[in-house]
């Protein structure tokens, strides 16, 4: 959640590897995932290298670059853009005395800053759990000498656990009690089946507009905010079509590249919504730098899930803002503007279009 005004933010120094313009535009989307986090990004270094330090992630040169820089100016964490193990965490916290953030461990808190139902929250705690237990070591000394902040933050009022005996005993403990809200899911899911009820998931790359879509559909109220990760928990909606079809509509969490791999196995059962969909809208802000790799990111996680198969619309969102106005080359090709209401009748078309083949 990105601190509120009065808040003191964390001033955060981002490192990240450069061995492709991929890795530029992932340094820029680790501005905003710190940004989001409630950090105030006050230096960033890149280096360019093949492949990272197993002991200290960057060269040695760097890192005293990194150093001096820490020393002259107010810096309180260290982000760095990929995942780290818990000895190059430990290694590269001792050497500069201050506190280290991985990719994953920034992720991972948004999420548990986000988390707002019982189950997600359970979700997001797994995953961090999951991701502390291996790096311990590393992280021990963080936690105990550096207290608070981004990286410690637990979902809702729960205190990240540190010991390892207990870790392991709330990690049986949150599947037992997540096991059930899946039980709970696939009657739900059962019920809507046998009322045949077509559902159709709306998915993308974080930020493209997919809840802003779901309200300019479904007229529902769904969290819609200018931030990453505005919607952790999929909520459903009953859409009537212009033919009378009626349909279940489905808002989800959205996707990112380097999607913590315990993130998405924690989220898997509540994006199990996902694969059961008869049909996806894949929503793509048309404005991004980087369409292309969102568009990847995207389908390699509907691989994960084994959604790939299932019938998708490639929905170009945020056409307001583009002067050009683009043509469909096919018909599984829309372009809308959710937030402009631009478009809608032609994907309410498609969506039945569709739908109606399948049958
Ligand atoms: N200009 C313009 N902005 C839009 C449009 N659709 C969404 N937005 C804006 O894009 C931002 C993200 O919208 P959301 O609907 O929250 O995006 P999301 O995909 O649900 O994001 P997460 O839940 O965080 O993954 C908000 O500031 C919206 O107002 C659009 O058609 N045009
Ligand atoms: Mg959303």
């Amino acid at each position: 959640m990105r601190a509120k005004e009065n808040e003191v933010l964390e001033k955060a120094v981002l490192v990240g590897i450069i061995e492709s313009s991929h890795d530029q535009e992932s340094m820029e989307e680790l501005k905003d995932l710190a940004e989001t986090a409630g950090a105030q990004v006050v230096g960033v270094i890149t280096q360019k290298r093949k492949g990272t330090d197993s002991a200290y992630y960057i060269g040695k040169g760097k890192l005293e670059e990194l150093k001096s820089f820490i020393q002259g100016n107010e810096v309180d964490v260290v982000i760095v853009n990929d995942e780290l193990s818990g000895s190059q965490i430990k290694n590269i916290e001792d050497f500069l005395g201050i506190k280290i953030v991985d990719r994953t461990c920034l992720i991972l808190d948004i999420f548990a800053s986000r988390a707002r139902t019982k189950e997600s929250k359970l979700q997001v705690e797994l995953a961090q759990l999951k991701y502390r237990l291996p790096r311990l070591t590393g992280m021990g000394g963080q936690l105990s000498r550096l207290g608070g902040g981004i990286g410690t933050r637990g979902p809702g009022e729960t205190k990240l656990e540190t010991d390892r005996r207990h870790i392991q005993n709330r990690i049986k403990s949150i599947e037992k009690k997540l096991a059930k809200f899946e039980r709970h899911r696939n009657l739900y899911r059962q019920r809507r089946a046998k009322n045949r009820i077509p559902v159709v998931s709306i998915v993308g790359y974080t930020n493209a507009g997919k809840s802003t879509l779901f309200n300019a559909l479904a007229k529902a109220q769904s969290y819609v905010e200018d931030k990453l990760f505005a919607t952790l928990d999929t909520s459903a909606r009953k859409l009537i079509l212009p033919s009378g079809m009626q349909v279940v509509l489905v808002d989800t969490v959205g996707f990112i590249r380097d999607l913590p791999h315990d993130l998405v196995e924690g989220f898997k059962s509540t994006l199990e919504e996902v694969r059961y969909s008869d049909l996806l809208l894949h929503v793509i802000d048309i404005t991004s730098s980087d369409v292309d790799e969102k568009i990847q990111v995207v389908e390699r996680i509907l691989s994960d899930l084994n959604a790939i198969d299932i019938p998708r619309l490639d929905v170009f969102n945020k056409i307001d803002l583009i002067d050009t106005q683009p043509v469909a080359n096919n018909k599984r090709t829309i372009f809308v503007s959710a937030k402009k209401g631009i478009g809608l009748d032609a994907l309410k078309e498609a969506i039945e279009n569709e739908l109606a083949v399948k049958r």
